[in-house]
């Protein structure tokens, strides 16, 4: 299940984590938070859903289906991240990827300073993975990040707020740490590193990962190798970017059939 916003422009969001599961061959399940006005060159408008929708459609998959793994996306706000994460404490779920959308890769703040509170006090604590890019890392563990081992304490520094585990990825670094991603999980600490792709149509990565590494939590992998297979596939998925748009295209999901 994906628990996140729209982007008309399909290239981020609930779409591109639709095509993340399917490449998976696992089946999506979507509980829409928010609906963007989006393309290739940025956000132009962003509804929220009520969050008695959002409780709608998360009960109406769980009470049916058996869910494998969530991930969750843009929660745009305080009150539809304090629903989901009631929700999932009723339903007991654990196996949850929490993808904290609350600073684009450029560093521009997508959501307000109460909703940030409560992503780091309420939802954190609920992740068995959590994956923060370098400008969310910055705020959840209230330091700079400019360096390798920058990354590692902030890990280190979020592992503490009770995520299971942490990955802090570098694609807001420069240079080679672009690629290098920071995995904590209280007693592992390691760097996932795999060759910087040259492209501009990067549009869509921070959603790809984290809903490959739910599909793969799904399927039964254990923590650690879904995040490697994961990152192995966003790596693989921007080789094959699609150059659409006068702006950042999105990565090429179905990079096989591009091929
Ligand atoms: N140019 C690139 N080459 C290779 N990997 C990249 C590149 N840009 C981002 N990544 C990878 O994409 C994933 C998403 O990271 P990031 O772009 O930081 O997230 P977000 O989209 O949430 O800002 C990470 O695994 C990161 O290492
Ligand atoms: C609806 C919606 N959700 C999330 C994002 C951010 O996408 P993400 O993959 O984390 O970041 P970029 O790689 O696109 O910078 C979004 N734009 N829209």
């Amino acid at each position: 299940m994906t628990i996140a916003g729209s982007d008309s422009g399909g290239g981020a969001g609930i779409q591109a984590d639709l095509r993340t599961f399917a490449f998976h061959c696992v089946h999506g399940t979507s509980v829409l938070t928010c609906i963007t006005a989006q393309n290739t060159q940025g956000v132009t408008r962003v509804d929220a859903m009520l969050p008695e929708s959002v409780t709608a459609q998360f009960e109406a998959v769980m009470i049916d289906m058996r869910i494998g793994a969530i991930k969750t996306g843009m929660l745009l706000n305080q009150e539809i991240i304090k629903t989901v994460a009631k929700k999932l404490v009723a339903f007991g779920f654990g196996n949850v990827v929490v993808d904290p959308v609350m600073v684009s890769r450029t560093g521009a703040q997508l959501i307000d300073d109460e909703a940030i509170k409560t992503m780091r006090d309420v939802l954190i604590p609920l992740a068995a993975i959590a994956t923060p890019n370098r400008y969310e890392a910055q705020i959840l563990a209230d330091m700079d990040i400019h360096s390798l081992e920058d990354m590692q304490t902030a890990a280190q520094n979020i592992y503490k707020l009770g995520a299971r585990s942490v990955l802090v990825k570098g694609g807001g670094m420069t240079g080679d740490l672009k690629a290098v991603d920071v995995w904590f999980d209280g007693d592992r600490l390691e760097v996932l590193q795999t060759e910087v792709i040259d492209t501009n149509h990067t549009h869509g990565t921070g959603c790809t990962l984290s809903a490959a590494i739910a599909a793969n939590l799904a399927l039964g992998k254990p923590r650690f190798q879904s995040v490697q297979e994961a990152k192995n596939y966003v790596t693989e998925a921007l080789k094959y970017a699609l150059a659409i748009g006068k702006g950042q295209g999105p990565v090429g999901h179905f990079f096989p059939l591009l091929k």
